[in-house]
């Protein structure tokens, strides 16, 4: 079957029960071909949950997935998808080339050893052995051993957790490298900042059914956007109404209050075509309040 023009993922109406505790509920989404995705919530919102039963581990109670075009169990089989699940260790006597030509081997040498070190960044660590590696760079090996088979699909369950801020940039590097060369990219996060910048699409998940799905700018304008407030002289209501994301405008004097569903782009635009801003400042729903009020059912 040509299944290369079907979307990455179809999670039709999946729910799934562990006993009494209903980890999904008639929860849906899809990514397309090349699209990376992140699936938010918080602890206990059903994320692992998705991420297992999209890769065959676990099967849903009632719904239907498809994964490049064919069944979870199937896709992984074919070797077309990679995965860094919160579990899983690595050899720690091994030195990090060792683990990397092994999974290379694995695959049938689909991506050379130097290029999957490259692509991970572990070029200069190759030689070292993984159980010296830091947090950062024993993720970023987990992470070559996922894309060792060229994956058209890598899943990413909270691949950051626990990991510094420089470590988490280092990470996100390194994915986006892989997202550059085509892959589609599932992760799952409750760092609302790596689903802000990293994703195209964010999937919001709370207890177990999707609240929210669209472009970041989409979910932070879902739950109210933000407050940007400034001083300028002689402020035009028309003129901030018309700037980018502006939903809102008030004006006391020559102080301004904008409700923005993009912050950054009233920001911007304040600067470049109204000019003599001062006192700026941003406050209000980021993606933390946007989760905090989808969760509750308590969006604009
Ligand atoms: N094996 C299991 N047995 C029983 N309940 C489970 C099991 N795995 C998950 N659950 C429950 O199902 C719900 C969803 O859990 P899941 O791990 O999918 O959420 P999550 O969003 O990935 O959370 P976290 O961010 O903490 O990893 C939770 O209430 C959890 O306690």
């Amino acid at each position: 079957m040509d299944n290369s023009t079907s979307p990455a993922v179809e999670f039709r109406g999946v729910s799934k029960r562990y006993g009494a505790t209903r980890a999904l509920s008639r929860a849906g989404f899809t990514v397309a071909r090349g699209e990376t995705v992140a699936l938010l919530g918080h602890n206990g919102a059903g994320k692992s949950t998705a991420v297992d039963l999209m890769l065959g581990l676990r099967r849903p109670d009632e719904g239907d997935i498809k994964i490049l075009g064919m069944s979870p169990g199937q896709a992984v089989a074919s070797g077309r998808v990679g995965a860094l699940l919160q579990s899983g260790g690595l050899p720690d006597g091994a030195t990090v080339r060792d683990v990397v030509r092994l999974a290379c081997g694995l695959y049938g040498g689909r991506r050379p050893v130097s290029e999957t070190l490259s692509l991970a960044g572990l070029a200069d660590l190759a030689g070292r052995q993984a159980g010296e590696l830091s947090g950062g760079q024993s993720q970023r090996l987990k992470f070559a051993v996922a894309i060792a088979g060229r994956p058209e699909l890598l899943f990413l369950d909270e691949p950051t957790v626990a990991l510094d801020v420089e470590a988490r940039r280092g990470f996100w590097s390194v994915v986006r490298g892989a997202a550059d060369q085509g892959a589609s990219v599932v992760f799952a996060t409750h760092y609302l900042d790596e689903a802000d910048m990293f994703a195209d699409r964010v999937v919001v998940l709370s207890r177990g059914s999707v609240v929210a799905d669209g472009g970041p700018s989409t979910v932070k304008a879902l739950a109210g956007g933000r407050t940007v407030r400034c001083v300028l002289d002689a402020p035009d209501p028309r003129r901030l109404l018309a700037l980018p994301g502006v939903q809102d405008v008030q004006i006391h004097g020559n102080e301004v209050i904008l409700r923005t569903g993009d912050a950054d782009q009233t920001v911007g635009a304040l600067y470049t075509s109204i000019g003599g801003v001062r006192d700026l400042q941003v406050t209000g729903a980021g993606l933390e309040e946007a989760l905090i009020a989808l969760s509750s059912g308590k969006t604009a």
